[in-house]
């Protein structure tokens, strides 16, 4: 059964249709990347999924559940994580701090049964297993502000890990890193697959082609094509729309 169908999925501003009747599966164990041209629709599409838009038409179905009218917060209990283009992220706090709430949301009230000192370790080795898990262990103690772009990115992701997700969400975590923070940013999307299914919105399509076992390409709202990479690659309607001569899909 697939984790996530989008079944005529439809998001109209105006006369505008951002989102177009779109039909999506997303398999459990796979990176899905969704591509296309700039006012495409990706991250209109990834707001639908994540519940901050409603949808004009059309369904979604989350482990075989209707969840096209469940709020935000009831799609992250159920599994569905997101990070933001825009970081979303305390500045002036803590790497642990930024981690700390973001466990504390996902395990909401049940902390309430613990002992405040037990709540807090509880709490700190939560924080400190997902910086582990991207790469910040290191920088538990670190205000956030004094990071560079490639490690607020990263807890970006920690953020969203925090939720425990069965599917990530990831909009453009690529976006304005440099080369070797790429390459890090790369071999954690790769490590992290190991364990969830993951739908990438990314403009970078070196990292596109390297990373997803299957590719979505919107163009004005629409799915025009999905398949495997190699299928995209030589899919001509996908290059006349899209990837033209971009090096990525050599
Ligand atoms: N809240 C909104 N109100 C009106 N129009 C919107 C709104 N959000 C997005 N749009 C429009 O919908 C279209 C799709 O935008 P969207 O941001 O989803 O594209 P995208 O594929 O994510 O683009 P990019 O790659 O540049 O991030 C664009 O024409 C955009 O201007």
């Amino acid at each position: 059964m697939s984790l996530l169908v989008l079944e005529g999925l439809s998001k109209q501003f105006g006369g505008l249709a951002a989102v177009n009747n779109c039909n999506l599966c997303i398999e459990a164990g796979e990176i899905h990347a969704l591509i296309g041209p700039n006012g495409a629709g990706k991250t209109t599409l990834i707001n639908l999924i994540a519940g901050m838009l409603p949808p004009s038409r059309g369904q979604l179905r989350f482990q075989g559940e209707n969840i096209t009218h469940l709020p935000a917060h009831q799609r992250v209990h159920r599994g569905l994580a997101r990070t933001f283009q825009i970081t979303n992220l305390f500045k002036n706090y803590t790497v642990r701090t930024n981690l700390e709430l973001a466990v504390q949301a996902r395990a909401g009230s049940s902390f309430r049964f613990w002992q405040p000192v037990a709540r807090e370790k509880h709490l700190t080795e939560a924080a400190l297993a997902v910086a582990e898990q991207v790469g910040l262990a290191g920088r538990f103690e670190r205000v956030v502000g004094q990071l560079s772009h490639g490690e607020q990115r990263q807890l970006e992701v920690g953020l969203a890990l925090a939720s425990r997700p069965r599917l990530l969400l990831l909009d453009e975590p690529m976006a304005g890193l440099g080369a070797e923070e790429s390459e890090r940013m790369v071999a954690l999307i790769a490590q992290l697959a190991q364990h969830h299914t993951i739908l990438l919105v990314e403009h970078d399509m070196g990292a596109v082609f390297r990373l997803a076992r299957r590719i979505s390409v919107l163009v004005y709202g629409q799915v025009i094509a999905s398949g495997s990479p190699a299928e995209i690659r030589a899919n001509p309607e996908v290059h006349k729309a899209y990837l033209g001569d971009e090096g990525g899909a050599k």
